[in-house]
């Protein structure tokens, strides 16, 4: 089809004489045009967004790019040789993962199949990631269904994936260079990737319910136990408390059609004729044939229940087991213990202040405790260097998620009267839209109020529970969080990168004023100055500050090096034997 006749197709639909398109299809032209003010005549090129950017959308989806890898890597074999490539986007259409060949990357960059292209639909205008998450279903977007220009040579084919609260969390989607066949030779790529979106959905279900009964129900009993269509988690009492979308869609039809996670909190006896206590009799060593099940609205079906897995451990506790609190550090004592606190503190609604020198990872802890709870709630950043937005938008903004407060340290006394007035009066919110509040502070907020500095109304408001972060020249996992970071930059380099044992040593050695942040853009520089996937001594930036007198005491960091009095030494930037004299003064060393 040709540019002109695309863009008269356009203005046809525009104004309802369209040609049969499918009616999706025509619904998003229409949102491109009259919605996000598209011109279907200026196309532009696609949207990558920066590499910090990338950095945080691909943090963000952290514990689904890993659960939904190996459900991935094995759709991507079952593609590969076809020119397919394979993206994961959230869900705001950032694509966090990619799988494709090598050979054509060039090419798949510049059309956007690729890592940190973003293929939300206001920004690429109809296209399989984009008007999957605007529709919520499974779509191909092929060729001239796309309504930029520079598209139209892709063929796309999308499936969305939810979480277990049936919150849209993520878009699965293959991809054609181009095509020489018509739509419907994307039915196989359409029906693969809506089972692999299912795999992937069931993967999260049964890592998220591990303590919990799972029952697993098909309409036939060939795949049951194997890849069955859909599932329920049930707690003790027999409430649903996650399901994948098939599932929301079978018991959807007993809930006049809602599929707004209306289910979960309701007793699976409304929707089956059975209880919690039949789900013995539906494990695996039955034969598939007696597990049928029924439900009210008189379907049968098969079903295959899974009992907890582990002995239920209280709840506190579990969170920060698995979750994305787990993304925060290694075996570090402080650490660990941060880990423990925050999951316990997660689900209550007390406010947390969290503090610890710049870089220390405060946001980053701060939306690890938010995405440790269920659903796809706000996480709203006010700040305190900015205006403060006015109450109404504020709450809008933020209502039942977790209004994430930036710096209150450095408010004026007036600010700070704002601030308290705004804060005061979310308490008058129902529960369930009242924000959850977090505040980050290099400051000692406490000093300053005794100090007279700041408002102890306003304190006493944020920081019922205070979190450290340790700063990063006393961490004991300093290890993990080199390798993670290399893990995290994967992407900027092909092979799988390393680190050779004296850069890692010198790393270990600096001061590290800047914390994770400096020594994160540490290695990124690192990593574009190797020449190999080895980063080597020659390949690090100088450290850009010098080292600062610390008050520190030796044993904090001996701890910190591990016991190892060469690396203290060069830490301290004293001799191996001036650590070793002050070790023994100190009584740190036997004999
Ligand atoms: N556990 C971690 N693993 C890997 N990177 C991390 C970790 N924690 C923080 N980072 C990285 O370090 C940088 C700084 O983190 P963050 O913004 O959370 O720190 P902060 O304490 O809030 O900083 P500031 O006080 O300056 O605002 C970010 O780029 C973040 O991605």
């Amino acid at each position: 089809m040709s540019n002109l006749s695309h863009l008269r197709e356009i203005d046809q639909v525009l104004s309802g004489r369209g040609m049969g398109r499918d009616a999706l299809v025509e619904q998003s032209w229409r949102r491109c045009v009259e919605e996000y003010g598209m011109d279907p005549a200026r196309p532009s090129p696609a949207h990558i967004v920066t590499e910090a950017r990338l950095r945080e959308h691909r943090e963000q989806s952290e514990r689904l790019i890993a659960i939904a890898r190996s459900g991935l890597e094995a759709l991507f074999r079952q593609i590969a040789g076809q020119k397919y490539v394979l993206l994961l986007a959230d869900a705001k259409g950032v694509t966090v993962d990619y799988f494709g060949d090598p050979k054509f990357e060039e090419e798949l960059r510049q059309a956007g199949l690729f890592l940190g292209s973003d293929w939300s639909e206001e920004l690429a205008g109809t296209c399989g990631v984009g008007s999957c998450i605007i529709t919520r279903e499974a779509i191909t977007i092929h060729q001239s269904d796309h309504f930029d220009l520079t598209h139209t040579p892709l063929s796309c084919t999308a499936a969305p994936i939810f979480d277990t609260r049936g919150n849209l969390t993520a878009v699965l989607d293959i991809s054609l260079l181009r095509s020489p066949q018509p739509k419907i030779s994307q039915s196989l790529a359409l029906n693969l990737v809506k089972a692999s979106a299912r795999r992937v959905e069931m993967a999260n279900l049964m890592a998220m319910n591990r303590g919990d009964w799972v029952l697993r129900f098909s309409t036939s009993p060939e795949f049951l136990d194997v890849d069955p269509e859909a599932a329920v988690a049930l707690d003790g009492s027999g409430r649903i408390i996650g399901m994948t979308h098939g599932a929301e869609r079978v018991l959807a039809r007993q809930m006049d059609g809602r599929m707004d996670g209306a289910a979960i909190g309701e007793r699976i006896d409304r929707f089956f004729d059975l209880g919690i206590d039949s789900l013995p009799d539906l494990m695996r060593g039955r034969p598939t044939e007696d597990r049928l099940i029924q439900l009210r609205d008189g379907q049968g079906m098969f079903g295959h229940a899974i009992a907890p897995q582990t002995e239920r451990r209280p709840p506190a506790h579990s969170p920060g087991e698995t979750g994305p609190l787990q993304t925060i550090g290694g075996s570090d004592p402080a650490i660990r213990r941060l880990q423990a606190d925050a999951a316990r503190l997660a689900p209550t609604g007390i406010a947390l202040l969290l503090s610890g020198e710049t870089g220390t990872g405060k946001e980053r802890l701060a939306r690890a405790i938010h995405t440790s709870q269920p659903g796809n709630r706000p996480f709203v950043t006010l700040s305190c260097a900015a205006p403060l937005p006015d109450p109404e938008t504020l709450v809008e903004a933020a209502a039942g998620g977790t209004l994430f407060l930036d710096g209150p340290g450095e408010l004026s006394p007036a600010d700070q009267g704002r601030l308290h007035r705004v804060l005061a009066g979310l308490d008058s919110l129902p529960l369930r839209r009242r924000p959850r509040l977090i505040t980050a502070s290099t400051t000692d907020l406490a000093s300053l109020v005794r100090a007279g500095a700041f408002r102890a109304d306003l304190f006493f408001l944020l920081a019922p529970v205070t979190l450290s972060l340790p700063p990063l020249r006393l961490r004991q996992d300093f290890d993990w969080l080199i390798d993670r970071l290399l893990r995290q930059f994967g992407h900027l380099c092909p092979q799988s990168l390393r680190i050779s044992p004296a850069a890692r040593a010198e790393l270990k050695a600096r001061d590290w004023p800047g914390n994770l942040r400096e020594l994160a853009n540490t290695l990124e520089v690192a990593i574009a100055l190797a020449d190999a996937a080895v980063i080597d001594l020659p390949d690090l930036p100088p450290a850009p500050l010098a080292p600062v007198d610390r008050t520190e005491t030796l044993a904090d960091i001996l701890a910190a090096c591990d016991g190892n009095m060469a690396l203290a030494a060069r830490r301290m930037g004293v001799n191996r034997s001036t650590i070793l004299r002050r070790a023994r003064r100190e009584g740190l060393l036997d004999g």
